[in-house]
């Protein structure tokens, strides 16, 4: 865990070791402490250099041992820091590529740091629910001050060696591997006083005007997550380093991050942090897997149809640094793309430079925009992100088959279409896959990788390579109408419509799924995203519009309750912010602040008259339950199906495509804490008073886990049917 050398006369190393990325574990603590003591009395040592094994420092403490709990008697990583910066002789910290959490808060320990031009520096603990509790909170204020300090333990941002040298978090950074310099260093400052360099002995900067910043930056960590925890309790132990001495800040970091890590908040945290890591591991019935196929390279890509999709998803690939070719199908939709992609990826620059990295939009060559579809002949990849619309899809594809080459892969943007009708279309159904991405492009993670019945492994691999080289989270589901996540998202939807008709408001909606922690409500979601595009969509499927057969029921479509409520809206031209009212109202097309609007609630008021149905006061428990019920519920359904591998893949999904709250897991994580019986016994009750609504219907699948006891969530793959795993 921890090797103990000799680097040079005078010099020792203590080497941490664990492979992949050198995470502290309770052994390795002991063996850190060990050595630092073997260091310490060794009378022919005069300085000592800490680094890591395999190319890293440290990704810090381990995860996976904070769900079983700290142990009385145990070494804590914030012992470890005091025993290595109260040593008399210096210690240098070598840091390599890495040195997040606990790693950073050993590195802080040190007297002087050291790291390679590629390192990157963070204390991403708030994320996982927790706060840096290995001293951070008060060492790393006493080295670059309150402001950015409190910026990186509250968000948990990373940032790169040349700023971290900038802020003075780093003593020097060299190009390469950083440990002959630190040995270097070690022997340049042999006998020199370590006093002046221990972090504890310092003062936290003073700011003139440090309350009322504190107050403003309160105000902005309470906005950045409502309703999470963690990231006011780092702002709290960042806090007590300005006005409490460092032993007493330290107890009251280990206050906070004791309150914290027995939070529901940090379990969920964490299982969202391991849920994605698990689902990005696809594996496909025949055996191929994400460890045995091989992607493809993609050195050119193209993109046909620059609406907003097309638009982000072309910046993506610019971001990643692939070539691309944007087409469009007149040349006024190609210029106003060429406008808008070009302002993007001038703000993104701009974003990137202040990240310190670089994204030179103006020498490369990576965009080239054309009408002509003559210049996708050697393109490795092209993402279709066309309307919506089947015929105009396989028109596409059928031109795309005839002048791509042939290992050329063909993905759609679809959000809901079958992918294996657009591939029958084409001479290479093999090379067809969905690639679902979401709005905006540049800026969402996640990317729903959708297999066809004829898919080819090497299709999923190099798209998924893809993701991960556009630094998005790839998902492989199933083919089927909607695929994973807007089947989750119509069964909520669904929910709020028929609520809307039995009594309640997008207001009283909007504001209690928002106090669930959903960034916006439904209807802001829905008045931001545009109402027209479901519309659309079920103009489509003839669910409304003119083909829909006459006769048909106002609110029933094949014998199940329907809504035509949002459907009345468009036909108004309510289309939402664009055309400045929807559920609410805007000051202007395109305004972004929704008010209340009389009109809608007169609407509904005589809707309902219109439909006999007696407005009734819907509780809050109802709302939540409905709504979340009937979304975890098709969750079920999904896994039963086979359409997602297990529950992490849809949660993975809905966090980062949907803006389900992170602190609460998942929707699937959030059934297995709030317990599958009840979960049923409400689903139950709820189908019993609406019969004709068959997504309240519980699944047999919740059904088959609740009589077998609610296994635990991730032995739920294993207990779907075989005949159904197509994951
Ligand atoms: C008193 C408490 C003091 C300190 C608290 C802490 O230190 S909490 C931990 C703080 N550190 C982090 O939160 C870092 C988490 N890790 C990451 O963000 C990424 O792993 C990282 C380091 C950016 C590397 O990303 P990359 O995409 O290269 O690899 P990947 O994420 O797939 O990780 C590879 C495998 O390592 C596992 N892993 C990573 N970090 C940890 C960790 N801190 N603890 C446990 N396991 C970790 C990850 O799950 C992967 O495992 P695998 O089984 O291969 O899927």
């Amino acid at each position: 865990m921890a090797e103990y050398v000799r680097g040079a006369p005078e010099v020792a190393v203590i080497r941490m070791c664990n492979p992949p990325l050198n995470t502290i574990s309770d052994v390795m603590l002991r063996a850190l402490s060990e050595e630092v003591n073997r260091a310490n009395i060794d009378p022919t040592v005069k300085a000592v250099v800490i680094c890591g094994a395999n190319g890293k420092f440290s990704a810090g403490a381990d995860i996976r041992g904070f769900s079983v709990g700290i142990e009385k008697n145990t070494l804590s990583l914030e012992s470890v820091a005091a025993l290595i910066e109260k040593s008399e002789k210096p210690f240098v910290a070598a840091i390599e590529d890495i040195a997040f959490g606990g790693g950073l808060e050993l590195a802080l320990g040190c007297h002087y740091r050291i790291a390679n031009m590629k390192a990157q520096f963070g204390l991403p603990e708030v994320k996982i629910g927790l706060l840096p509790g290995g001293g951070g909170t008060q060492r790393l204020p006493r080295l670059i001050g309150i402001p950015t300090a409190l910026d990186m333990i509250t968000t948990g941002k990373y940032v790169p060696a040349t700023e971290a040298l900038k802020l003075g978090l780093l003593d020097e950074i060299v190009e390469e591997n950083p440990f002959e310099a630190a040995i270097k260093l070690a022997r340049r400052i042999l006998g020199q006083p370590v006093g002046p360099r221990r972090l504890s002995l310092k003062q936290t900067p003073k700011l003139p005007n440090m309350e009322a910043f504190l107050h403003e930056a309160l105000l902005k960590v309470k906005k950045q997550a409502p309703g999470c925890l963690s990231p006011e309790m780092c702002f709290r132990a960042v806090e007590a380093s300005v006005y409490l001495p460092f032993a007493e800040g330290i107890r009251k970091e280990k206050e906070l991050f004791l309150l914290l890590l027995t939070s529901d908040q940090a379990k969920a945290l964490q299982y969202a942090f391991f849920a994605e890591r698990i689902s990005k591991k696809w594996m496909l019935p025949n055996g191929a897997s994400w460890k045995t196929v091989s992607p493809q390279p993609i050195r050119k890509a193209a993109v046909i149809g620059l609406g907003t999709m097309g638009q982000g998803i072309v910046v993506s690939l610019v971001k990643a640094k692939i070539p691309v070719v944007a087409l469009e199908k007149d040349k006024k939709h190609l210029e106003i793309a060429r406008k808008a992609i070009k302002a993007s990826l001038e703000r993104e620059t701009l974003r990137m430079q202040q990240k310190g990295k670089t994204l030179d939009i103006h020498k490369s060559k990576l965009l080239h925009f054309t009408l002509d579809f003559g210049a996708l002949k050697d393109v490795d990849l092209v993402i279709e992100a066309v309307f919506e619309d089947m015929v105009l899809k396989k028109e596409t594809f059928c031109k795309l088959s005839e002048i791509c080459k042939p290992e050329a892969f063909l993905g759609t943007n679809t959000s809901c279409l079958d992918i294996d009708e657009i591939a029958s279309i084409t001479n290479r159904p093999q090379q067809v896959i969905g690639t679902h991405f979401f709005s905006p492009a540049h800026v969402m993670k996640l990317i729903e990788i959708i297999r066809g019945q004829h898919t080819s492994p090497t299709a999923i691999a190099t798209i998924m390579n893809l993701a991960k080289m556009m630094d998005k989270c790839g998902i492989v589901v199933e083919n089927c109408f909607g695929f994973v996540g807007n089947r989750l998202l119509s069964s909520y939807t669904e929910q709020t419509y028929f609520l809307l008709e039995e009594g309640s408001t997008p207001e009283e909606m909007d504001k209690i799924l928002e106090e669930f922690g959903f960034k916006l409500g439904p209807f802001k979601v829905s008045d931001l995203a545009g109402l027209d595009v479901g519309w659309k969509s079920r103009i489509g499927q003839g669910l409304t519009g003119v083909n829909l057969p006459l006769g048909t029921p106002p609110r029933q479509r094949d014998g199940k309750r329907y809504s035509p409520l949002p459907d009345i809206l468009c036909e108004n031209r309510r289309y939402g912010q664009k055309t400045g009212k929807g559920w609410y109202l805007y000051d202007k097309p395109g305004g972004k602040i929704a008010k209340s609007d009389p009109w809608l609630h007169n609407f509904l008021q005589n809707y309902r008259k219109a439909h006999n149905m007696t407005t009734r006061t819907i509780t809050q428990e109802e709302i939540l339950e409905r709504c979340l019920y009937s979304l975890v519920n098709e969750g079920f359904q999904i896994l039963s199906e086979g359409i997602a591998s297990c529950p992490e893949a849809i949660d993975t999904i809905y966090l980062n495509g949907y803006g389900w709250p992170r602190h609460k897991g998942g929707p699937m994580f959030y059934a297995s804490e709030v317990g599958l019986p009840k979960i049923l016994t409400k689903l139950q009750k709820y189908a019993e008073a609406n019969p004709d609504i068959p997504k309240l219907q519980p699944s047999p699948f919740l059904q088959k886990l609740v009589t077998l006891g609610s296994p635990p969530l991730k032995n739920w793959p294993s207990l779907v049917s075989p005949q159904q795993s197509k994951l």
